[in-house]
């Protein structure tokens, strides 16, 4: 058994999620970001890649105090969980998304550093051990379902987009198109790895202008 799964990114219309320097771009306007917080308010746990982790350094909560409030007053804890995918454990001691704010697990596989897996497990971090060189998806997901975990956001980056696409991990998909185009052959892409061979094929449940940018939600078939 495994969580219902939700990939969201924003894309600029040339469908790249950053330049080529893998800086943070913002390509979300005001009332995209606000979506998004509605979306991590609603979901159980919060999945990015170390990729995301050392380019960004996202916290990955619920910005909004009205909805953390409502979280709250439901049972559950203000935040969700914050899942972060990460074989080698690289992930630096000083990353925002192991602050105080919200619970948060370490995916790792088993060439993982294990002094650096202890300290993380004695600074209160649940680091899970699958997979002999990357981190085993499928095992994770798993993981998260027996926890509690039943609605499960993915927001990148590129490859764990890829990864979770090529294991058939992930039930819906958000593209927000920002109105910009970014260019760069190298910039990451919505989802990056090896080309599917047939293409993934998609049901196209909803599309809504949002801000200046375009909304899309997709049904990925299997
Ligand atoms: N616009 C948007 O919505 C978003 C944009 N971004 C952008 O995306 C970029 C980051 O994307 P990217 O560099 O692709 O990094 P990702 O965040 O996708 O992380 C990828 C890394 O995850 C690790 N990993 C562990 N297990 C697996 C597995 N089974 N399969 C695949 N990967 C695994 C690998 O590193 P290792 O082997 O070391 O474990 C891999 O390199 C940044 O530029 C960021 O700004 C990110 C999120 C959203
Ligand atoms: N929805 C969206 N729009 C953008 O323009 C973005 N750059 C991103 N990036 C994702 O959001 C994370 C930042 O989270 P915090 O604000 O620090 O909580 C970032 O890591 C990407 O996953 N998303």
């Amino acid at each position: 058994m495994r969580p219902f799964t939700f990939i969201n990114v924003a894309s600029s219309v040339d469908g790249k999620i950053s330049n080529e320097k893998r800086i943070q771009l913002r390509i979300s306007c005001e009332e995209d970001l606000k979506r998004v917080d509605e979306l991590r308010a609603k979901s159980d746990a919060i999945m990015v890649g170390i990729g995301t982790v050392l380019s960004d350094n996202p916290k990955l909560t619920v910005k909004s105090e009205e909805l953390r409030k409502r979280r709250l007053e439901e049972g559950r804890d203000a935040n969700p969980i914050r899942v972060v995918v990460d074989s080698k454990c690289r992930i630096p001691l000083d990353a925002k998304v192991l602050d105080e704010s919200a619970k948060t697990i370490v995916a790792v596989s088993r060439i993982a550093n294990s002094e650096k897996v202890n300290t993380l497990r004695r600074m209160g971090v649940d680091v899970f051990v699958a997979g002999d060189d990357k981190v085993d998806l499928k095992a994770l997901v798993e993981y998260l379902y027996k926890i509690g975990v039943r609605v499960l956001m993915v927001e990148g980056g590129a490859t764990l987009n890829w990864a979770m696409l090529r294991e058939g991990l992930v039930d819906e998909i958000y593209v927000y198109y920002g109105n910009m185009i970014i260019g760069g052959s190298k910039a990451p892409t919505v989802v990056d790895g090896m080309s599917f061979d047939p293409p993934i094929s998609l049901d196209l449940l909803d599309v809504r202008k949002l801000g200046r940018g375009i909304l899309t939600r997709w049904r990925v078939l299997r």
